[in-house]
């Protein structure tokens, strides 16, 4: 069953579409993810949906019902943005209650609600906690136990780790995944961290100026991007101008390998630095022109005789050193061809 939908939806700042006719589907019990560069109309999209912004035109449906006039507290959504924005004077029971009293709840309700939802964020007992007291990764936790109170049917998370360090925001990423998974949570979350999105989501939607630049599963876009506006915007550098004939590309690098059945003529192509072999055979003379250590790999930035600079990913242990002479190939499977 979809849970939300959006048709057609338009809004405009001053002459500015920041929403351009965006359509999206976000099941019940999906986690999407919205990804997109800052200014690229996120949170407006999460506004409109919960009833804060009004759109110019085009509809939000919740379990199918137009949204149109209904206001945001019978919306049956619950909200989570990026500073959490917890009221200061109240202890974390009070914070986490919130919803609960505007709904009208008792006061044994209200509190066992409040235990469970403690419990189920990893912080049982801490009812009478001052807020102002909690570290950053608690508050977070007590903002998502109190946008999670009310049993919203969509959960809306603005940029939610957004201010915690990236240890952190790794380890609560994947507790909420998890988290979700286990509540059959409905999930809209918007953020510009790709790996939070990709961590997080069964569909990642990237944005750019108002509209859906590409929507898949974190695997599909990762593997294809749709365009060199998604491709750039995950990262990858290396593309450049290419004319396609049969199994090959002209490019500046020299030929480059396209995938079968892919069309002649003018395009350009992306290769990931993975497809970017350091091999004595290569085609192509490169100058290491830097190295950056990623973990379980270094890409290494290399100068063509011709042609834009291009990242590699080398092992650990085989990774030219910076000046060094080398020569590269491409291999097929890590191109792809964009529009
Ligand atoms: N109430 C408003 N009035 C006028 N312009 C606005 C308003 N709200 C947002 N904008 C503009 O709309 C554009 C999109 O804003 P939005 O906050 O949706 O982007 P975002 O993708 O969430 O960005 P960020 O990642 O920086 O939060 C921006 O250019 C912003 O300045």
């Amino acid at each position: 069953m979809t849970m939300l939908r959006l048709e057609d939806l338009t809004v405009r700042f001053g002459g500015q579409a920041v929403l351009d006719a965006v359509d999206l589907a976000v099941g019940e019990g999906e986690i999407v993810c919205v990804l997109g560069p800052s200014g690229s109309g996120k949170s407006t999209l999460l506004r409109v949906v919960a009833g804060l912004q009004r759109a110019e035109a085009g509809r939000v449906l919740l379990g199918g019902r137009d949204q149109d006039g209904v206001p945001t507290h019978r919306r049956e959504v619950g909200l989570m943005f990026q500073d959490h924005q917890l009221f200061p004077q109240r202890d974390v029971a009070g914070n986490v209650a919130f919803g609960l009293r505007m709904r009208g709840a008792g006061r044994a309700e209200t509190a066992a609600r409040v235990a469970e939802l403690l419990d189920l964020v990893g912080l049982p007992g801490a009812g009478a906690r001052p807020v102002r007291e909690l570290s950053g990764g608690e508050q977070q936790r007590v903002a998502l136990a109190r946008a999670l109170a009310p049993g919203p049917r969509l959960l809306m998370l603005d940029e939610p780790l957004g201010q915690l360090d990236r240890s952190l925001r790794e380890r609560l990423v994947v507790e909420l995944r998890t988290l979700f998974r286990r509540l059959g949570t409905t999930v809209l979350a918007v953020t510009h961290d790709q790996g939070e999105a990709f961590a997080l989501a069964d569909r990642v939607v990237v944005m750019g100026e108002g509209r859906i630049a590409q929507a898949g599963t974190p695997l599909e876009v990762w593997r294809r991007p749709a365009s060199e506006f998604v491709a750039r915007f995950l990262g990858f550098e290396n593309v450049v101008a290419a004319t396609v004939r049969g199994a090959v590309a002209e490019t500046v690098w020299g030929p480059v390998p396209v995938p079968s059945g892919t069309a002649e003529g003018a395009c350009r192509v992306l290769v990931r630095p993975g497809g970017v072999r350091i091999a004595p055979d290569g085609h192509l003379a490169c100058v290491v022109a830097g190295r950056t250590f990623r973990g379980d790999h270094v890409v290494v930035r290399l100068r063509p005789e011709g042609g834009p600079e291009l990242d590699a990913a080398c092992a650990l242990a085989v990774a030219p050193e910076v000046g060094a002479s080398v020569r590269v190939g491409f291999a097929a499977e890590d191109v792809v061809v964009l529009p």
